[in-house]
C-alpha cells in the first residue's frame, strides 16, 4: 500500500492549535487510483466527526461575525494581517520557501513510481537488482527531503504565527488597560468577552499565516509542476484528466450526502453495494483516463510509460488540493477575528491614565463641582446629575446622603475621572480636572468602597500594590496598618505576618479584615483626598466599629468625601449634603439639618436617630 505522508500529518502532530476541519491524515481517503485504506465503518465515523467539527466551525464563525458587527469593525484581508506580521517576515519567507520546496515531492514521487514500474519490466536479474536498489534509495532520499522541508516549513510557520500572536495579544492587552471605564460598561467589552479576545481570537488571527498557508503553497507548486509535466509528456491525456477533474468533486459530494442520510440499521446491508457505486464514481477519473490512455497507446500517439507518468503525476499532484482546502475555513475565521482585534487596537481611550499630557499641580484638596451634568454612555437618555453644585474645602469631611440611585457613587466616579461630565466642571484647587494629568490626580486620591478588591498575593503586596515591592519601607507599611487598625491582627494572629497570602479575592480574611487592609492600602499612598463609598455597610456591628475607628483616623488632615447609608457614621462630618434626583436639595452640619426639619431630618427619623 502506498501512503505518501502529507503536510497535514506532520502539521497535526506539531501544531497545538490544529485545524479542526482538516482531514484526519491517518484515516484519509486519498483520491488516487490505488487504495482505499480504511473500512466503511471508519469512514462513517470520520464523516460524522467531520460534520460535527464543521458545525462547531460554523457556530464559531457566526459568533465572530456577530461580534465583529457589535464592535463595528470590518473583516480584514490577507494583506492587512501580513502587514501586521511585518516583524516576522524573515521567518515567513523561510517558511514559504520550505513549503514551496516540499511541493516538488509529489511530482518526484510520481516520477520515481513510474520508474519503479519500468524497472520491474527488466529481465536481466543483475540489472533489475541494481536499478531496484537505486530507485529504492531514491525513495529514501525523497523521504529525507520531504521530512526536512516539512520540518523547516512547520518550524518557521510556528515561529512566525506564535510570535505574531504574542505581539498581538500583548498590544491588545496594553490597549485595553488604557481604556476608560465607559469602555468596559459596553456589553461587548465585558470581562468574559475580553478574555475571549485575548485567549481565542488572537490565535484565530494567526491561522491566516500558519502551517495551513504552507499547505496552500505546497499544493499550488505541486499542481503547477504536475500540470506542466503532464502537458510535456502527454498533453492530450492531461487535457482529458483536467476536464474530468470536477467529477472527483461530485463523487466526494455524493459520498458525503450518502453517509449523512444512512441509518445505522441498514448500514451493513447497503454497505457493499453503496460502497462499490461510490468507488466507481470516485475513481471514474482514473478509469476514464486509463481508457483514453489505452486509446492513445493503441493509435501510437503516446508511449505506455508516458501514459503512466501523466496518470501518476496528475493523480498525486491534484490530490494536494484537498489538503490545502482546509486552510480556507480557518482563513475566514482569521479575517473576522482580525477585524475585531484590529478595530480594538485602533480604539483610543477618552481618559488615558498612561498619557503624559496634562497639568500636574501640587494638590491641596479643595474640590468644587459647578453645575455638573452627567449621563452614562450606555444610557444617555437617563440624566443622573442635573446641574450638581458642591464645594469641599481642603481638609474637610463632606458626607453625601440620599435615596438609592440618586447619583452619590456617580459623584465619586467623576472625581476619580472614571468618566467626564457632559456639562459643567469639576475643579481641584481651582484647576479644571479635565486639564490635569490623569495618573497625577489619581495618585492623590484614594478610594475605599463597600467591597474591597484584594488580590491573591501577600498582605504586604496587597498594601503596596501598583508600586513595586521596594517602593515603601516596612515601617511605612506597618504605620499604615496601625492607622487602619489591622497591625495587631497581622502580627499576632498570622504566622507569616505581612507575607501571609490572602487567597483569591481575599477569601482567607473576614470582611472587616479585608476592609482594613484596603484602608491601609489607601493610607500608605498618603492621599490628599480620601473617598469612602459605603466603606462599612457590608460589615457587622462589631467590625463596623473597628473599621469606623480606622476611617476616623484615616480621614484626619485630608479632604474626605463619605457616602453612607447609616447616618450615625457621618454625624461629625463638617458638611452633610442631601442629594435627590441628581441635585443637592439640602446641606449643612448635622445639627443645622436636624433643626431645619427637612429631608435630612426625615431620613434620620427613619433610622431612629433624630435625637443625636
Ligand atoms: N455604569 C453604569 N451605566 C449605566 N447606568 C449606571 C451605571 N452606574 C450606575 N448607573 C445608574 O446611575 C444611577 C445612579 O447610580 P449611583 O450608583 O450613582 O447611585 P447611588 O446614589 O450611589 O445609589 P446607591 O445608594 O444605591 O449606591 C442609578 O440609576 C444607576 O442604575
Amino acid at each position: 500500500m502506498i501512503h505518501l505522508p502529507t503536510r497535514v500529518t506532520y502539521a497535526r502532530q506539531a501544531s497545538t492549535f490544529s485545524t479542526k476541519s482538516a482531514r484526519s491524515p491517518s484515516v484519509s481517503t486519498p483520491r488516487n487510483p490505488f487504495i482505499r485504506m480504511i473500512s466503511i465503518d471508519q469512514e462513517v465515523s470520520i464523516k460524522k466527526k467531520e460534520k460535527e467539527s464543521q458545525e462547531d466551525e460554523k457556530s464559531e464563525k457566526e459568533r465572530l461575525r456577530e461580534e465583529l458587527e457589535k464592535e463595528g469593525g470590518k473583516r480584514q484581508g490577507f494583506r492587512k494581517i501580513l502587514l501586521y506580521a511585518r516583524p516576522e517576515w524573515k521567518y515567513l519567507i523561510l517558511a514559504l520557501i520550505a513549503s514551496a520546496l516540499s511541493g516538488f515531492v509529489f511530482l518526484a514521487f510520481s516520477l520515481f513510481f513510474t520508474q519503479i514500474i519500468e524497472v520491474f519490466s527488466i529481465t536481466d536479474t543483475n540489472k533489475l537488482k541494481h536499478e531496484g536498489h537505486f530507485w529504492a534509495l531514491m525513495f529514501v532520499a525523497i523521504g529525507i527531503f520531504q521530512g526536512t522541508t516539512m520540518f523547516l516549513s512547520i518550524f518557521f510557520f510556528a515561529l512566525t504565527s506564535e510570535r505574531m500572536t504574542k505581539r498581538l495579544r500583548s498590544n491588545l492587552f496594553k490597549n485595553i488597560m488604557r481604556m476608560d471605564i465607559a469602555y468596559f460598561d459596553m456589553p461587548q467589552h465585558s470581562s468574559g468577552k475580553i478574555s475571549t479576545r485575548l485567549a481565542t481570537d488572537t490565535p484565530n488571527v494567526k491561522t491566516a499565516i500558519d502551517n495551513g498557508l504552507g499547505g496552500v503553497v505546497q499544493a499550488v507548486v505541486s499542481l503547477i509542476l504536475g500540470i506542466t509535466f503532464s502537458f510535456y509528456y502527454g498533453w492530450q491525456m492531461a487535457i482529458v484528466m483536467l476536464a474530468i477533474f470536477p467529477l472527483a468533486g461530485l463523487g466526494q459530494w455524493l459520498e458525503v450526502k450518502y453517509f449523512e442520510n444512512r441509518h445505522e440499521k441498514d448500514k451493513k446491508e447497503n454497505e457493499n453495494a453503496g460502497h462499490l457505486a461510490l468507488e466507481a464514481i470516485e475513481n471514474i477519473r482514473t478509469v476514464q483516463s486509463l481508457t483514453f490512455g489505452l486509446y492513445l497507446i493503441e493509435n501510437g500517439s503516446l508511449e505506455p510509460m508516458n501514459v503512466m507518468k501523466v496518470l501518476f503525476a496528475m493523480s498525486f499532484t491534484t490530490g494536494s488540493i484537498g489538503w490545502a482546502a482546509s486552510y480556507f475555513p480557518e482563513y475566514t475565521k482569521a479575517r473576522l477575528a482580525a477585524g475585531i482585534i484590529f478595530k480594538m487596537l485602533r480604539e483610543k481611550s477618552k481618559i488615558d491614565s498612561l498619557m503624559d499630557d496634562g497639568q500636574r499641580p501640587f494638590i491641596n484638596g479643595t474640590i468644587e463641582l459647578k453645575d455638573v451634568q452627567f449621563a452614562y454612555y450606555e444610557r444617555p437618555e437617563s440624566i443622573i446629575l442635573k446641574g450638581l453644585d458642591l464645594t469641599i474645602k481642603q481638609g474637610q469631611t463632606l458626607a453625601i446622603v440620599g435615596p438609592s440611585g440618586c447619583g452619590k457613587s456617580t459623584v465619586i466616579s467623576l472625581l476619580e475621572r472614571f468618566y467626564d461630565p457632559f456639562g459643567g466642571k469639576i475643579l481641584i484647587d481651582g484647576n479644571n480636572l479635565r486639564e490635569m494629568n490623569v495618573s497625577h490626580v489619581r495618585s492623590q486620591i484614594a478610594l475605599v468602597s463597600q467591597e474591597p478588591i484584594l488580590f491573591d498575593c501577600s498582605i504586604k503586596e496587597n498594601i503596596t500594590y501598583g508600586y513595586g515591592p521596594t517602593f515603601f519601607t516596612m515601617n511605612q507599611i506597618k504605620q499604615a496598618c496601625k492607622i487602619a487598625n489591622i497591625d495587631k491582627f497581622i502580627e499576632n494572629n498570622l504566622s507569616e505576618g505581612y507575607e501571609t497570602r490572602v487567597g483569591e479575592k481575599g477569601v482567607q480574611l473576614s470582611g472587616g479584615q479585608k476592609q482594613r487592609i484596603a484602608i491601609a492600602r489607601a493610607l500608605i499612598r498618603n492621599p490628599k483626598i480620601l473617598l469612602l463609598d459605603e466603606a462599612t455597610s457590608a460589615l457587622d456591628a462589631e467590625s463596623e466599629k473597628i473599621v469606623q475607628e480606622a476611617l476616623d483616623r484615616a480621614s484626619q488632615s485630608r479632604t474626605c468625601i463619605i457616602i453612607a447609608h447609616r447616618l450615625s457614621t457621618i454625624v461629625n462630618a463638617d458638611c452633610i449634603v442631601v442629594m435627590k434626583n441628581g441635585v443637592v436639595i439640602e446641606q449643612g452640619t448635622h445639627t443645622e439639618l436636624i433643626n431645619k426639619r427637612g429631608a435630612y431630618y426625615e431620613l434620620t427619623k427613619t433610622q431612629n436617630m433624630a435625637s443625636h
